[in-house]
């Protein structure tokens, strides 16, 4: 029975899990790996404990599974997105740390290339907006303050990666240097239309073309992991930025489908079939996955930087829980926030704000809140944000949503399920397997190597959990949203104060 090795790292940790041909998960392993926040609103990650991390869990996930690489069809790999990373093609070596994509450092230079008409060129050709979330100005950043960097670059003698990038060229012993479009298209240097790297960006963002990874179809074989590796011989075929593999996971094939992942952040994903529609309310047009030599298929995106990670703040930063599951029964042991609100803007807001300089903010705080207020606050922000996406894509769909598939993390949280459910006034359905990311990545491979033979045969896999119905009225849930919207509105351009 063949079966597929899912890769998927994720911003705090990498995640390694073995599929069976029924798409059921037969082994997984997980490692959290350090964050770096060296200055305010940067964030860093190592790019060796990225790689030695994510090799790590792979090698346990093999061995719970008791399979060796013979018995690995394929390898998918998904990951964080727009993360960014810069090596020397002779040592392999990274020339620093990795700038993540919470990292906020470009803000400044993202305002040049705002003022100096950047935005229009930007949006046309990528489906983006000028924002310091994507690789563009960072990889510009690294080229300006590393020592030698943009001649070293101009040289041929730097790659350029995203962190699936990164993990194929570990995988294959730097044999291939390749990307998938699914991460291209977050680069702000990605043509979606033309579906190639575009000069006139490259020039814009001031980043040579000698720097690039090759694109290949995210279902379709990348390259071969070498014989010192942990898969000898397992061909790399699939390759998905996390959300949108989320998105081919939850078996979201028909165009008006969507879907939301609650890890870090959270991303809200609708497929919009082959036509790459631009959003008319600061969505993202992105592109959702190609499957060989069929046609690409895109995806409208909504981002909320800081989901899951809101409750890891009331672990790490408050420390009113032990553990993210702890929130659910301390938020649930009130009724509502009694009148609290937290706008979890810590790494500024994404769509549609996009305001890189709204910081977090609770407000509405009272002689009697509680930590369990808190708790409650934080969960309804969240569930506020997503709402906020939906709101944005019913208006671009130009047809209500029906009903929202969710996954990742936070989406085991019942209470926030409902709460979400209660905003959007439309049902939330967790399917059976929430590790839809990783899935995604094995559908990706699997269809690639004949595990599977179509997008049909993978949908018949798709089961649900749990559906969530909303239990409050619309006319509550706009009295709710109403409030949420006047607390926003405070958290906004508050570092330039
Ligand atoms: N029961 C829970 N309730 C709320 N949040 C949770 C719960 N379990 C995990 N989380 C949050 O979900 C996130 C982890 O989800 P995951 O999908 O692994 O994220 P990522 O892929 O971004 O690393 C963390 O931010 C954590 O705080
Ligand atoms: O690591 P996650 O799951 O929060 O996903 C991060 C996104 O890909 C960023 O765009």
């Amino acid at each position: 029975m063949p079966h597929i090795l899912a890769l998927d790292q994720g911003t705090t940790s990498s995640r390694a899990i073995v599929f069976n041909e029924a798409g059921s998960i037969v082994a997984m392993a997980q490692q959290e790996f350090p964050q770096h926040f060296p200055k305010s609103g940067w964030v860093e990650h190592d790019a060796n404990d990225i790689w030695n991390s994510q090799e790590t869990v792979a090698r346990e996930a093999l061995k719970k599974a008791n399979l060796t690489a013979t018995d690995i069809a394929a390898i998918g790999i998904t990951n964080q997105r727009e993360t960014t990373l810069l090596w020397d093609r002779k040592t392999g070596e990274p020339i620093g740390n990795a700038i993540v994509w919470q990292d906020r450092r470009t803000s400044s230079y993202c305002d040049d290339l705002e003022r100096s008409g950047g935005d229009i060129l930007i949006r046309r050709k990528t489906g983006l907006l000028i924002d310091p979330y994507f690789s563009g100005t960072k990889v510009n950043w690294m080229l300006e303050h590393y020592d030698g960097a943009r001649k070293r670059a101009e040289a041929g003698e730097l790659a350029f990666g995203t962190v699936d990038t990164w993990l194929v060229w570990k995988l294959t012993g730097g044999a291939v240097h390749a990307t998938d479009p699914t991460n291209a298209c977050r680069t702000l240097l990605y043509n979606i239309h033309e579906e190639q790297w575009d000069d006139e960006l490259l020039q814009l963002l001031d980043v040579p073309h000698e720097v690039l990874p090759e694109v290949k179809p995210s279902s379709g074989v990348f390259g071969e992991c070498a014989a010192d590796s942990i898969a000898p011989g397992v061909p790399i075929a699939g390759i998905g930025g996390d959300q949108q593999a989320a998105l081919f996971g939850q078996t979201c094939y028909t165009p008006g489908m969507a879907k939301n992942t609650y890890g870090t952040g959270c991303f809200l994903l609708m497929n919009l079939g082959e036509e790459p529609r631009p959003s008319k309310h600061n969505l993202l047009t992105t592109i959702g996955w190609k499957l060989g030599e069929a046609p690409t298929h895109y995806a409208l995106e909504g981002s909320v930087f800081i989901g899951g990670a809101a409750v890891q703040w009331l672990r790490d930063g408050l420390g009113i829980i032990k553990s993210a599951p702890e929130v659910e029964p301390l938020a649930a042991s009130v009724p509502d926030s009694g009148g609290a609100y937290m706008v979890s803007a810590f790494a500024g807001l994404g769509a549609p704000h996009w305001d890189p300089e709204a910081r977090g903010m609770i407000i509405g705080i009272e002689r009697g809140t509680t930590a369990a207020h808190l708790a409650r606050a934080a969960l309804d922000g969240v569930a506020f944000r997503v709402a906020d996406l939906l709101t944005a894509m019913n208006e671009d769909a130009g047809v209500p949503l029906k009903e929202l598939r969710v996954d990742g993390g936070a989406s085991a949280n019942n209470l926030l399920m409902q709460i979400q459910a209660d905003l959007l006034q439309v049902p939330v359905v967790r399917p059976e397997c929430v590790e839809t990311t990783a899935l995604g990545a094995a559908y990706l491979a699997g269809l690639a190597t004949g595990v599977w033979r179509n997008t049909e045969e993978l949908a018949a896999h798709w089961k649900i959990d749990r559906t969530f119905e909303p239990q409050i009225s619309a006319d509550e849930a706009a009295e709710r949203h109403r409030q949420w919207s006047r607390a926003i509105e405070r958290a906004k351009k508050w570092q330039e104060l």
